[in-house]
C-alpha cells in the first residue's frame, strides 16, 4: 500500500483515547513503554514480523515485553485460552503498572482486551489490530470478551484501550475474504450513520475491496467507519441505548455463527445479517423496498454473502437469537433501519416475521 497521511481518530470517554491509523504508527507504542514496565503481547499467529517489530518498539523504551502466541482466529477467544494468558500474567508477576498488547484481528484484539480487563480487575491495554474488521470495529470502543458453547461472547466487559495503533500496510497483505469481510462493518457504519461510505463503495466496489487498488480510498473508509464507531461509544460506552445501533445485523449473524461452529467469518454472518433485518424490516413496513434492494446490491457488489442457504435451521437459529445481549427477557429486540441512517429498535416481531426473513435469506 503507497502511503498515505495518519489519520488520527479521538474516542471520547473517561479516559479517552486515540485510533492512530497510518504509516509508522507502531511508533506510537513507544510512548506507553516505560522502563522496567511488563507487557505481555498477546499475538496472533502468522503475524511474527509485527510481533518482533512490537517487542523491538518495546525493548527500545525500556520495558520488558513476553509474548503469548495464541491460536488463531475464534478459537482464541475461548475460556481456556484466557486462562493460560492468566497463568501467563501471574508467573510472570504482572502488576496494575504494566500492559496487556493485543496484535491480530478482531479475535485477539476482543482476547487481549478481556485479559487486560480481568487481569488485578483492570490494567491498561493497547490494540494492534492487523484485519480490516479489528481497526475499523473490534479494537474501538471497549467491548472486549469471549465465546462460551452457548454463544458468540456471552463473556465479556467493557475496557476500552489506551490507545488503538494501525499501520495500513499490515491490511495490505490480508487473504482477501478476510479484509472483505471487515467491509461488512464498514458498510454496516454506513447504513447505520454514514451513508457517504455506501457512496464510496458502489462508486468502485473493486478498489474498495482490495486496499492496494487505491489506498487513499481504503483509508478514507478506515476512517469514516472508525468515526461513526468512536461517537457512538464516547455517548454511550455500556449500551445502555445508542450503543446497540453497532448491533445492526448481529441478532442474525451471531446465531449464524454459532450454528455454524464459528466457521463462518464474522464480517460474512453481518452480511447476512443485514440482509436478514433488512428484510425483517420490510415485512414490518418500516424499510422501503430500493433500501432493502441497496442492503444486497452493495454487499455483493463487494464480494459479501447476501444469503444464508442449506438446510432448514430456523429451530437453532432461533434459539441462539433468544440469546442475544439485545433480549430482555423473552423479549426478542432488533435494531432495524426505518430509512437510511435511521436505526429503530423492532420489540417483539412476530414470529412469522422472523420466519418469513429467514425463508428469504435462504
Ligand atoms: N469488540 C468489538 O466491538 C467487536 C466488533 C466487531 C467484531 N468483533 C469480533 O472480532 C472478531 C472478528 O475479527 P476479524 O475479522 O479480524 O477476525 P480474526 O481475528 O479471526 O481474523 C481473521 C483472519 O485474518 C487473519 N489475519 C488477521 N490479520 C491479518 C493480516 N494482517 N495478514 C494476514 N492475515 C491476517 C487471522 O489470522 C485470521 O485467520 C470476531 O470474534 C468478532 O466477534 C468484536
Ligand atoms: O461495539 C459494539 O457495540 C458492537 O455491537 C460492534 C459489533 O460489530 C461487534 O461484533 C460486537 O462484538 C458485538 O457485540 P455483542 O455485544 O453483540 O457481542
Ligand atoms: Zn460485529
Amino acid at each position: 500500500m503507497t502511503e498515505v497521511a495518519t489519520r488520527t481518530i479521538e474516542v471520547g470517554g473517561e479516559p479517552g483515547y486515540a485510533v492512530h491509523v497510518g504509516p509508522g504508527a507502531l511508533e506510537r507504542l513507544g510512548e506507553h513503554a516505560r522502563p522496567g514496565r511488563r507487557v505481555l503481547v498477546v499475538a496472533q499467529p502468522g503475524r511474527d514480523a509485527l510481533v518482533t517489530a512490537t517487542v523491538t518498539v518495546l525493548a527500545d523504551a525500556g520495558a520488558v515485553p513476553v509474548v503469548a502466541e495464541v491460536p488463531d482466529a475464534e478459537a482464541a477467544k475461548t475460556a481456556q485460552v484466557l486462562v493460560s494468558l492468566w497463568a501467563r500474567l501471574g508467573q510472570e508477576g504482572f502488576t496494575r503498572d504494566d500492559l496487556v498488547v493485543g496484535v491480530g484481528g478482531g479475535a485477539v484484539t476482543d482476547l487481549a482486551g478481556f485479559a487486560a480487563a480481568t487481569w488485578l480487575r483492570g490494567v491498561d491495554s493497547v490494540l494492534l489490530p492487523t484485519s480490516l474488521l479489528g481497526v475499523v470495529d473490534a479494537a474501538v470502543g471497549g467491548k472486549t470478551g469471549i465465546n462460551t458453547a452457548e454463544g458468540k461472547n456471552l463473556v465479556g466487559a467493557f475496557h476500552p484501550p489506551r490507545a488503538v495503533l494501525c499501520d495500513p500496510a499490515w491490511l495490505a497483505g490480508m487473504p482477501r475474504a478476510d479484509y472483505v469481510s471487515g467491509l461488512a462493518e464498514v458498510l454496516k457504519a454506513g447504513f447505520i450513520a454514514d451513508p457517504v461510505i455506501l457512496d464510496l463503495v458502489e462508486a468502485d466496489p473493486v478498489a474498495a475491496a482490495d486496499p492496494t487498488a487505491d489506498p487513499a480510498l481504503a483509508v478514507e473508509l478506515v476512517t469514516r467507519a472508525v468515526r461513526v464507531k468512536a461517537d457512538v461509544v464516547a455517548a454511550d460506552l455500556r449500551e445502555a441505548s445508542l450503543r446497540e445501533i453497532l448491533n445492526y445485523g448481529h441478532t442474525f449473524a451471531h446465531a449464524v455463527e454459532l450454528v455454524e461452529d464459528y466457521r463462518w467469518r464474522h464480517g460474512d454472518a453481518v452480511a447476512v445479517g443485514m440482509v436478514y433485518v433488512a428484510e425483517l424490516a420490510h415485512r414490518a413496513g418500516l424499510l422501503d423496498a430500493a433500501l432493502l434492494g441497496r442492503h444486497r446490491t452493495v454487499l455483493a457488489a463487494v464480494g459479501l454473502p447476501t444469503a444464508y442457504p442449506g438446510p432448514d435451521r430456523w429451530h437453532r437459529l432461533r434459539a441462539a437469537m433468544a440469546r442475544d445481549k439485545k433480549s430482555r427477557g423473552s423479549t426478542l429486540r432488533l435494531v432495524v433501519l426505518e430509512g437510511l441512517a435511521r436505526p429503530t429498535r423492532l420489540v417483539a416481531p412476530d414470529e412469522s416475521l422472523l420466519r418469513a426473513a429467514y425463508d428469504a435469506v435462504r
